[in-house]
């Protein structure tokens, strides 16, 4: 995390830990304790400045930005920036995000290889790093532990094997992993994932890490996405809007979720740089490897997906379709040119909403202009 320097003195950096309408609850960093009493690990909600939203810049969760006259009374400042993004994924809405931890149970529920590819390739579809994590290693014995060990080797992967029942060592590797980053947990039901997260985050920083007032809602709420803050430094994000594997990358993408047909394109080529690996000559993918099945499950699922996108463009493209009040669809010619368009008495409602409930509160006038723009002034 970066220290103040005296160039930007009047500014505190932090990173965006949760947000809820037009509020960014901002953590600051440890190293503004020094600047001002207690204001280490303290959380500012805080508004976004005027600049900004002319510019159309939107604040994510995960976001580092730089906040503006605090007010260490109230807990209140301004989001003056936003600093630049290193990664943003879409679903969980989270930006600056380090690895996913995927976490599986060994059992109970059984380990589904045909789920856990699943959930890899979503993960790997992000081109985020993944940390694998199997869980419940109490209820398999180490023959079983080994087995698994050696099979994910196979697929390209090293698991952290834990227990959370049991006083297991790994969970301090795992903790290791994940000092000083933004991490995404996702998997199934019933793994253990609040277990762990339990287990990493000390119930008293769960409680401080609680959202209050006009952020507080719940944190499994879809919607909701929330960073708690690890004793050791970095974020754990929970969230179940990960937690749907749809796939969704072209097929050309797919071979690239899979570590193994990585590692055959490193070492070789396949005849076509088109290839899809299926009955193509001169494939150097295609073989007797374990996942090679799911890959070619997944890509008929990737393929008839694209296809039903390029059938929407295009109908998009010459028509507009509308729901009539009976529920059937109707097909009505699109209309040439946009801006002869008003823009709908909702959208304009809703737009004027929004800006109200901005300028509520108060952060500048110069909003007005926004006002003026939308011809609701
Ligand atoms: N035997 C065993 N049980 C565990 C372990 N970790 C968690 N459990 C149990 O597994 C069940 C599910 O754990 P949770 O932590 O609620 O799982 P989750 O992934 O958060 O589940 P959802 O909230 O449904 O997403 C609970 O009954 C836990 O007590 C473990 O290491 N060994
Ligand atoms: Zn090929």
């Amino acid at each position: 995390m970066t220290a103040r320097s005296p160039a930007n003195a009047d500014r505190w950096p932090g990173t965006v830990v949760a947000i809820q309408a037009n509020f960014s609850s901002v953590q600051l960093d440890a190293s503004n304790a020094t600047a001002q009493p207690d204001s280490g690990s303290l959380k500012l909600l805080c508004v976004r400045r005027g600049l900004l939203k002319k510019l159309g810049q939107q604040v994510m969760v995960g976001d580092r930005v730089e906040v503006e006259q605090p007010d260490w009374q109230d807990r209140r400042g301004a989001i003056a920036t936003i600093l630049p993004r290193k990664t943003a994924l879409d679903r969980p809405p989270v930006a600056n995000v380090d690895q996913i931890l995927l976490v599986f149970a060994l059992a109970e529920p059984t380990l589904d290889p045909n789920q856990l590819t699943r959930f890899l390739v979503k993960a790997e579809s992000t081109g985020i790093p993944i940390q694998l994590c199997l869980n419940k290693q109490d209820l398999i014995s180490d023959q079983q532990a080994k087995h698994w060990q050696h099979r994910l080797a196979d697929w390209g992967y090293r698991p952290t094997f834990v227990s959370l029942r049991q006083d297991s060592p790994q969970v301090d590797a795992l903790t290791a992993q994940l000092q000083g980053r933004i991490s995404v947990v996702a998997g199934p039901s019933g793994v253990g994932k609040s277990s762990l997260i339990n287990r990493l985050i000390p119930a008293q920083t769960l409680r401080v890490g609680a959202v209050s007032g006009k952020l507080g809602r719940g944190r499994h709420t879809t919607r909701h996405v929330e960073l708690f803050e690890l004793p050791q430094g970095g974020f754990l994000a929970d969230t179940p809007g990960f937690n749907q594997p749809d796939i969704q990358c072209s097929p050309e993408a797919l071979g690239d979720c899979f570590p193994e047909i990585r590692q055959r394109l490193a070492d070789q080529s396949c005849q076509f740089s088109n290839c899809l690996h299926r009955d193509e000559p001169g494939c150097v993918v295609r073989g007797d490897w374990e996942r090679y099945d799911y890959y070619l499950t997944l890509l008929d699922e990737v393929l008839a997906q694209q296809q039903t996108l390029d059938e929407q463009r295009n109908a998009e493209a010459t028509e507009k379709v509308k729901v009539s009040a009976d529920g059937k669809l109707q097909h009505e010619p699109r209309l040439a040119a946009k801006k002869y368009r008003r823009p709908s008495r909702k959208a304009r409602n809703q737009a004027f909403q929004e800006i109200c409930y901005d300028l509520s509160d108060a952060e500048d006038l110069s909003q007005l202009e926004d006002l003026e723009d939308l011809g609701l002034e």
